[in-house]
């Protein structure tokens, strides 16, 4: 029933107007999909390859289409992608591009869930998740690799930890993103945005975690459930060898020192979330650092893991974190990212489903964060194409897809 008839790929901007690569599986019995590849900034390097959009897209057509059309069928997850990976032949998608890749196979579930009539979650096995919703992750002020002149942490997550909905939890992080506004515009600190939406003032991280402080228990008040913070520290991007450790803007931190000052920012603030706070090659610092914290925070890799099994089995083996951030593109198929998911939680490891820096309107993160259970969400706080996932999940939430 689900027998890919024809798949077109063509370029599409993303929210950095940059080009990306949309797919459209097309089936017997009339069935279609479309979905768009999202792409990074401080991508990790152990990612799989993403090309140039328009090379994703000549490769994919020259080597991947003819694999897919008349040979597999959409409602086969698994058939799709290892006909992906039989037609790239290399084990980081560097031939046809992670960009073609994920955007072919999410498009492909797409299509064999509009085959059978069912919302993309419930057809990648959301049907017994019960009320059970993934909190969101609402980016609302950093900088790092996301915006110049900012902050060194690159993302502070408003964590609405005590939200009844899922709608109420993002309305709180968006209530808290404009809350950060204004105790900016009565500090006098003018801002923009950075890549994902956040507010990305010249402070330092000292006077974000003030702010963040201020913002989140405010809205808290407001709102009359717990809200709490995180961070993406994205520490690879600040790690470097020769100058002996993370570099920040007014010093530098060993190894030692990071986990230290780390580990202490999670007590000073009661941190719920903390995501690669030490460089990707980092398992035993990532290990010590669980140690200390990890029963009373997420320690999460996203540039450590890479949503790759091998690496996520190594961490579990070292004790190195006690959560994987998912992004299906850093991994290339979404049979790729289930399998990541699969060990982690037989691992007692959460799994928070992500998106990129640079997105565009594709929803498909938010059903797989519903079908797969998933605790945490990160998919921004405002901006279209964050909203867009934001509300599909108020959709999902009101059975409204
Ligand atoms: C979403 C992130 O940013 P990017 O997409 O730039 O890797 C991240 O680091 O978690
Ligand atoms: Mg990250």
């Amino acid at each position: 029933m689900t027998l890919v008839t024809d798949v077109r790929l063509r370029r599409v901007l993303d929210s950095r107007g940059n080009p990306t690569v949309e797919a459209d599986v097309l089936t017997e019995e009339g069935g279609f999909g479309r979905a768009a590849a999202p792409s990074g900034a401080s991508t990790g390097e152990y990612e799989a390859i993403e090309l140039p959009a328009s090379e994703a897209i000549a490769k994919a057509r020259e080597d991947a289409v003819p694999r897919l059309v008349g040979e597999v069928h959409a409602g086969n997850q698994r058939e799709v992608d290892a006909a992906l990976h039989a037609a790239d032949g290399t084990d980081d998608f560097s031939s046809i591009g992670a960009n073609s890749a994920v955007a072919i196979s999410m498009a492909a579930a797409k299509a064999g869930a509009s085959v059978a009539g069912m919302p993309l979650y419930q057809h990648l096995g959301g049907t017994f998740r019960g009320n059970s919703f993934p909190i969101p992750l609402g980016n609302v002020v950093g900088g790092g690799e996301h915006a110049a002149d900012a902050t060194d942490i690159q993302e502070f997550l408003s964590v609405p930890v005590g939200a009844p909905s899922v709608s109420e939890a993002i309305f709180a992080n968006a209530a808290v993103h404009q809350k950060v506004h204004d105790i900016l515009i009565d500090r006098d600190v003018p801002s923009g945005k950075g890549d994902e939406g956040a507010w990305a003032p010249s402070i330092d991280d000292a006077e974000a975690f003030e702010i963040m402080d201020e913002a989140t228990k405010a809205v808290a008040d407001e709102v009359g459930f717990e809200i709490r913070f995180g961070l993406d520290v994205a520490a690879a991007e600040m790690y470097d060898e020769d100058e002996g450790g993370y570099v920040y803007s007014d010093r530098v931190r060993s190894t030692e020192e990071q986990v230290e000052y780390i580990a202490d920012l999670v007590r000073e603030y009661d941190l719920k979330y903390v995501e690669d706070p030490l460089d990707e090659d980092d398992y035993e610092g990532f290990a010590d650092l669980t140690e200390q914290v990890g029963d009373r925070t997420l320690v999460c890799g996203d540039d450590l893991f890479v949503t790759n099994t091998g690496r996520l089995g190594d961490g579990i083996q070292q004790g190195a974190a006690n959560s994987i951030l998912i992004k299906p593109n850093q991994i290339g198929t979404l049979s790729d990212a289930f399998d990541a998911i699969e060990l982690a939680v037989e691992n007692a490891y959460g799994h928070v489903v992500s998106h990129r820096s640079g997105e565009t309107e594709d929803t498909t993160i938010a059903h797989l964060a519903v079908a797969t259970d998933a605790p945490f969400i990160k998919t921004g706080a405002v901006g279209g194409e964050r909203t867009a996932k934001l509300n599909e999940l108020i959709r999902i939430e009101d059975n409204a897809v």
